[in-house]
């Protein structure tokens, strides 16, 4: 268990004095894989950073099993870090090392003899997809073998937690799905606990169980992934959470229908679980004499379940369109009205 408790963290003093994190509390659980999403300057790398006590808190307690991590220092500190790993956007490995080199560096450094670290650099080599690139250079890596490296590097001393500051951030939509699927892998195969941070809601939605939202240092929401997909509260989650569900494609296509018919009403219908998979549009079609227009739609896959958008355009008497509205409610689908003749 990772336990924050009150977290104050201020660069600065005085008028000057920055307060990069505002009073967090937080417990993440063992085995969790922990989202914290925010834009630039939201005080996530500073919160990260006082996981691994790279930071310490201005005030209150950080916490990672029975270790104080915000009271100890020095070798204290040192040991306690090989327990709590980190990988790093720009995936910061040593050039001049080949993969098999940079993998076994941390065992180096812990003293681990030549024969035990062949064989757990090979282990790691085949746990990350890297067989046969054991000799190569970073340089002659892409994006998403670096960080392969960088991942199998951060598992070398067996660590409890894996910290992972913007993992995907430099990588290309499929490469970074790959890296996620590695993650996803890792977490479920050595039940180690992941904590991110991320910009991009996609990330969160792929695989955290649970995400917290941060917004000038505070934390601002706090959920499943599922729950905060389908209900996100803070105007600021509901801009991450509109990454995901309205692409520009969609906002496009209502664009398109208004100008095309501009009668009617637009509807978002929200699913979640089990409704993701109810014939609901058609009992609504067969029960109201309404004409329904698919405007758009899509379902993401989070860890927690399936979540589906479907925005339709409705023509008919307006007592009719209420009253489909009312049945929609009913059905336990969510239903916003985004737009009216
Ligand atoms: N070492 C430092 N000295 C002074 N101010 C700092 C320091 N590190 C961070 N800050 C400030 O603290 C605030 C939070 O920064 P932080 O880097 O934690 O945010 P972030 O959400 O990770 O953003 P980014 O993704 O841009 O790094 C910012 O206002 C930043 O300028």
């Amino acid at each position: 268990m990772i336990r924050l408790t009150d977290i104050d963290k201020q660069y600065g003093v005085g008028a000057n004095s920055i307060s990069a994190v505002d009073g967090v509390t937080l417990e993440i659980a063992d085995g969790e894989i922990f989202g914290i999403i925010g834009y630039s300057g939201a005080g996530k790398s500073t919160l990260i950073r006082l996981l691994n006590g790279l930071e310490k808190p201005t005030s209150g307690r950080v916490e990672i099993g029975e270790l104080e991590i915000s009271a100890i220092k020095g070798k204290d500190l040192r040991e306690a870090r090989q327990k709590v790993s980190m990988i790093f956007q720009h995936f910061n490995l040593l050039w001049s090392r080949t993969v098999k080199d940079n993998i076994a560096f941390p065992l180096e450094i812990a003293g681990v003899r030549k024969a035990q670290r062949e064989r757990k650099v090979a282990e790691l080599i085949e746990l990350v997809g890297l067989s046969g690139r054991e000799h190569a250079y970073p340089s002659e890596l892409s994006g998403g073998q670096k960080q392969r490296v960088g991942i199998a590097r951060a598992l070398a001393n067996d660590p409890e937690v894996l910290l992972c500051d913007e993992a995907t951030s430099a990588l290309d939509p499929e490469t970074t799905d790959s890296i996620l699927e590695l993650l996803t892998g890792i977490n479920e195969r050595l039940g180690l606990t992941i904590v991110l941070i991320t910009h991009e809601m996609h990330v969160i939605r792929k695989i955290c169980h649970r995400v917290a939202v941060m917004e000038a240092g505070k934390v601002v929401e706090l959920g499943n992934v599922l729950d905060v997909f389908q209900a996100p509260q803070a105007p600021i989650t509901k801009r991450f959470v509109s990454q995901v569900t309205e692409s520009a494609e969609a906002k496009q296509a209502i664009e398109h229908i208004k100008e095309e018919l501009p009668t009617g009403t637009l509807v978002k219908l929200v699913f979640v679980g089990d409704r993701t998979e109810q014939p609901v549009l058609a009992s609504l079609i067969r029960k109201f004499n309404v004409d329904v227009n698919i405007v758009q739609g899509n379902i993401s896959h989070t860890r927690g379940g399936a979540y589906g958008t479907l925005i339709l355009q409705l023509v008919g008497g307006a007592a009719l369109i209420d009253e489909a509205i009312q049945y929609l409610h009913e059905q336990d689908v969510q239903t916003e009205v985004i737009g009216n003749d």
